[in-house]
């Protein structure tokens, strides 16, 4: 071995991060060689992101060093960590809504590069890593799966030496995910090291060298994934055994809660999935679960159901029994529609106002207004229940949403509209950066809301969560619906059939997306 490869990529020793109430980050020690892909693990808000930032420049730490290849180093910035040869692909996502993926890309360079020249080049990334994105596209159309994409093609095309992965696989295929494993194992083979953050422990398992778990803040352990099973490092994680949902059979007979007939409507933005002929039903007491591949039509048909994107013909969409086509989401709502967006800052949550307004914002038909006024104290108690019942990590009711975690943010979410106990429940991605042990929690929250006799509708790209929480799974491929089989009917080979854009219609249909193998669609059970 070279004297080269001998020298840590990157040490830390002893860092420490304070924020105001919050000590996210206590005395972390952490080694990564050269071509190493190194695991962070640990619960929501144990201090991985915070981490990941201090090492990529975006905040700095209150004590400790940074030595990279050999010498100590403050980050000063993202810049500053990009000449250093580290590269990042953030959880939440940093592109400009207003410009195009090729514009986005080319704010992280330096200097004006030439965009047609760099168009070609994230063409071939795209191409190469099977990381599907065209260039030219308006990034405010893309799905959180296509924004991905962007965000890891705009690291690997820096050519990092360090690269950091926040929860790069959240939204992906799994074919996707495989390619993206090749691509990663690929780089560290060249002497490219990896910190790979994410809640799949299955993923790392497969994925990773070495693994570090951190628990409020601090290093509680390390282990080879390989040496370990998923519910064994679960267990290094969360200190217990991972609860099993339990559930009870399905109640065949309740009333209908969402009818969706004959629901075809164009996108209005170019690159957007048209809908054809959705036809769905869910009634109370069921979960009904849609599988699909990013970017074929979720996002359509979610603003067409929340009420963002009002329809032509009220009669296309009824939520418990009324025409609800042409109603606005807060009309909607009155009906007893609750709804968790894909996009938790921004759509679920307003970054800047503080977990009790942001409460309001859904839930003020919980008897949070009288006589056109506000009442604070049941804004801040709905709050205040909302964080303790879903364990959220946060500095109380008055904390900015954008101070959470992204796992911690997505649980109040989740809370906040089941809480308001609706008769329908549409729910976007439940799980969506949620440690294993809150996933858990959230997906017995979700079956036991459907016992209680909500219909919900969830609409997810974890199939192993939709086969375990769904009653019914229908597929959305090309912007068009499968009918939805009972799950016990069925199975991962024909969803993944479906997934593909294969079923009984007399019209063909065309995934956005390459159609997925049924050996890859079991990878990711
Ligand atoms: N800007 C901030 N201001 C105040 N507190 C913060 C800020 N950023 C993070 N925190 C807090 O620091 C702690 C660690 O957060 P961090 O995002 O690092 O956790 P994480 O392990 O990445 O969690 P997740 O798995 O949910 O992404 C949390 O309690 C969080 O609320």
């Amino acid at each position: 071995m070279s004297e080269q490869a001998n020298i840590p990529r990157l040490r830390l020793r002893g860092i420490c991060k304070v924020y105001s109430s919050v000590v996210a980050n206590d005395g972390i020690d952490l080694t990564v060689m050269p071509g190493e892909i190194h695991a962070i693990l640990g619960e929501n808000g144990a201090g991985k992101s915070t981490l990941m930032k201090i090492i990529y420049g975006v905040t700095h730490q209150t004590a400790g060093d940074m030595i990279w290849e050999g010498r100590p180093v403050r980050v000063e910035s993202p810049a500053h960590a990009r000449q250093l040869g580290i590269g990042m692909v953030f959880q939440h996502f940093s592109l400009f809504d207003t410009l195009s993926v090729v514009e986005n890309v080319a704010l992280s360079m330096p200097g004006k590069p030439d965009l047609q020249y760099l168009a070609r080049r994230i063409e071939k990334i795209s191409e190469r890593y099977g990381l599907v994105v065209d260039p030219m596209r308006q990034t405010h159309g893309l799905s959180v799966g296509e924004r991905q994409r962007v965000e890891i093609i705009r690291c690997l095309l820096q050519n990092p030496s360090l690269l950091i992965m926040d929860e790069p696989t959240s939204v992906l295929t799994p074919q996707a995910v495989q390619k993206l494993f090749d691509t990663l194992r690929q780089l560290a083979s060249d002497g490219c090291s990896i910190l790979y953050i994410s809640h799949k422990l299955d993923e790392i398992q497969e994925l990773c060298h070495a693994a570090t778990v951190l628990r409020a803040g601090k290093v509680s352990g390390t282990c080879i994934p390989q040496q370990e099973t998923p519910q064994s490092m679960a267990r290094l994680m969360i200190g217990k055994d991972l609860p099993v949902c339990q559930r009870s059979t399905t109640n065949v007979d309740g009333e209908l809660r969402l009818r969706v007939e004959q629901l075809s409507q164009v996108s209005d933005d170019p690159f957007g999935v048209d809908l054809k002929n959705i036809q769905l039903e869910v009634k109370a007491g069921e979960i009904v679960g849609i599988a699909g591949v990013s970017g074929n039509g979720q996002q359509e048909l979610l603003y067409a159901l929340s009420g963002e994107m009002p329809l032509s013909q009220a009669a296309q969409i009824e939520v418990c029994g009324v025409a609800a086509g042409r109603m606005s989401p807060g009309q909607r709502r009155t009906l007893g529609l609750c709804f968790v967006p894909e996009e938790r800052l921004g759509r679920g949550a307003v970054p800047r106002m503080s977990l009790a307004q942001n409460a309001l914002l859904t839930a003020y038909g919980s008897s949070m207004l009288r006589n056109g006024l506000i009442r604070f104290d049941v804004v801040r108690d709905f709050a205040e229940r909302c964080i303790a019942r879903f364990n959220v990590k946060c500095g109380g009711p008055g904390a900015q949403a954008r101070s959470l975690s992204g796992g911690n943010l997505q649980k109040f979410i989740v809370g906040r509209e089941i809480m308001q106990e609706p008769k329908l429940l549409i729910i976007a991605q439940p799980t969506w950066g949620v440690d294993v042990g809150a996933a858990a929690f959230i997906r017995q929250a979700l079956l036991d809301l459907r016992d209680a006799g909500t219909a919900v509708l969830v609409i997810s790209e974890e199939l192993s969560e939709l086969f375990e929480i769904s009653d019914r799974i229908a597929v959305i491929a090309g912007g068009q619906l499968s009918p939805a089989m009972p799950s016990r009917d069925t199975n991962v080979e024909e969803i993944g059939m479906l997934m593909g854009g294969r079923w009984n219609s007399t019209e063909a249909v065309t995934p956005t997306e390459q159609s997925l193998n049924t050996t890859e669609i079991r990878y990711a059970i």
